[in-house]
């Protein structure tokens, strides 16, 4: 491995987030207005996807609940990528495409918001997810990336697409980390106002 292979990935990684940043800002500040406003009705978010996007997932629910960069109250999201108890028996009894759209029957609420997170957008279970979603009358913000796929063709206009303009999975991932710190700081914002980080 050469540095040069290294620096690639850097190089690349950055000019990716640059082409996004613009792209991407409506769509990222419809989903912090989104998020605001069911999270400000009492209602919560539901965190789906696969590989390194359950690790995303995870990633999001535990800011929320937790903090972001600044102290406040924790505020409910759940990711479904968690409870292996749930997981391995949804997987075994009915199929893999199910474990994440039974816990959103088990757990979502009309007003809720399934965040859904899928590079290639074809997962089916995230596909799943979303159905179930949309059944009950919850929100969805889907971040994807090449073109969208499937999970981009089934969006309502009151759904939040954010699809990063790349091919590569671990770019499309990297993008999506710097849109969920941008979602904890824009609800922080919401919040309690600007902070000395502007
Ligand atoms: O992190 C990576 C690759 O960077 C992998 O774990 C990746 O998340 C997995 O292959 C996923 O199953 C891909 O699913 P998706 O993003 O297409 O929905
Ligand atoms: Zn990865």
């Amino acid at each position: 491995m050469t540095n040069q292979r290294i620096l690639a990935h850097f190089h690349e990684s950055a000019e990716i987030k640059i082409q996004s940043a613009t792209v991407l800002a409506p769509h990222i500040a419809q989903a912090i207005e989104m998020m605001f406003s069911a999270l400000s009705n009492g209602n919560k978010i539901l965190v789906c996807g696969n590989g390194g996007s359950a690790a995303d997932s995870q990633h999001f629910a535990a800011e929320l609940v937790g903090r972001f960069e600044r102290e406040r109250f924790p505020l409910p999201a759940i990711a479904l990528t968690t409870d292996t108890s749930i997981l391995t028996a949804v997987a075994n009894d009915y199929s893999y495409r199910e474990i994440f759209s039974k816990q959103v029957q088990a757990f979502g609420q009309e007003g809720d918001i399934l965040l859904a997170f899928s590079t290639s957008g074809n997962s089916g279970n995230v596909v799943a997810a979303i159905e179930a979603a949309l059944e009950r009358e919850m929100r969805v913000v889907a971040m994807t990336g090449k073109g969208g796929g499937a999970i981009g063709k089934m969006l309502t206009d009151a759904d939040v697409h954010i699809c990063v303009p790349a091919d590569r999975t671990a770019r499309i991932q990297e993008v999506h980390l710097v849109t969920i710190h941008a979602i904890c700081d824009g609800i922080d914002v919401a919040l309690f106002g600007g902070d000395a980080n502007e």
